[in-house]
């Protein structure tokens, strides 16, 4: 049977599945100020923006230079990068394919809180299997969840390979890196695609705007 659609706007935060997980005897509690209310608040429309690519295809640098361009217009957003979550919150985990998983998992549940309180969350991290970013889509409103697909070859990321991990990989200095000897399954039906080829490089600006255009085109930056 179909739920029924939120009545209130409280009613919106509430867990489209069971939040009971392991433990027994949980219910959910609803609180009278809403995600609409939020919104009103904020005069924009919460969201996920989720960078998914290779490691040096320009996930931190787009998601930066977006969430500056929406900071000076006015936009709240914070940047969850997979880099950082993993100094803190998932500091535990490592990049063996369940760990890659409950990273991606973890944060997911992040950006969804952020996004229920209004901001336009960037999340980005390689997240490099297609059923992990579809679980973290499924924990949102339909259209919350904006995939983007830093499509760049491999060879130029790694000529870029800014932090040498490349050559540590290819050396077999690290084991299981995404691209080298670890699968990444680019997106198949996503929103947005940035590309990038070894001639046509757009700036991480013209990217950041490319991103907004459809955030406006959504509706999403209200006002
Ligand atoms: N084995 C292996 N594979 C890929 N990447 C590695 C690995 N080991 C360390 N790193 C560094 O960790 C960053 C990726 O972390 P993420 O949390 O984004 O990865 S994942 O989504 O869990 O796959 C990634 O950062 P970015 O370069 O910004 O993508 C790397 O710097
Ligand atoms: N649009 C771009 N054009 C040229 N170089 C870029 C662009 N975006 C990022 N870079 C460069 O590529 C490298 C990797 O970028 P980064 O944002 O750290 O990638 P990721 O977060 O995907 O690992 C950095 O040296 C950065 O300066």
């Amino acid at each position: 049977m179909r739920p029924e659609p939120p009545t209130s706007t409280a009613e919106l935060t509430a867990p489209k599945i069971s939040p009971v997980g392991n433990s027994a005897n949980i219910k959910w509690h609803q609180c009278s100020v809403g995600k609409l209310d939020r919104q009103e608040l904020l005069q924009q429309k919460g969201c996920v923006i989720w960078i998914t690519g290779l490691s040096g295809s320009g996930k931190s640098t787009v998601a930066c230079a977006l969430s500056r361009a929406l900071h000076s217009r006015g936009k709240l957003t914070f940047v969850l990068d997979g880099d950082n979550v993993r100094h803190g919150l998932n500091r535990d985990l490592s990049f063996k394919a369940e760990d890659r998983a409950e990273n991606i998992r973890r944060i997911g549940e992040v950006a969804k809180l952020f996004s229920d309180a209004g901001v336009i969350c960037i999340a980005s991290l390689i997240s490099p299997y297609r059923k992990d970013r579809a679980a973290c889509r499924a924990l949102l409103p339909e259209g919350d969840f904006i995939e983007v697909f830093m499509d760049v070859p491999l060879q130029v990321c790694e000529a870029r390979d800014p932090k040498g991990l490349y050559k540590l990989a290819r050396s077999g200095k690290i084991k299981g890196f995404t691209g080298i000897d670890d699968p990444y399954e680019p997106p198949l039906d996503c929103e947005i695609v940035l590309k990038q080829t070894e001639r046509d490089c757009a700036s991480p600006c013209d990217m950041a705007e490319q991103v907004i255009s459809y955030l406006e085109e959504k509706g999403y930056l209200m006002a």
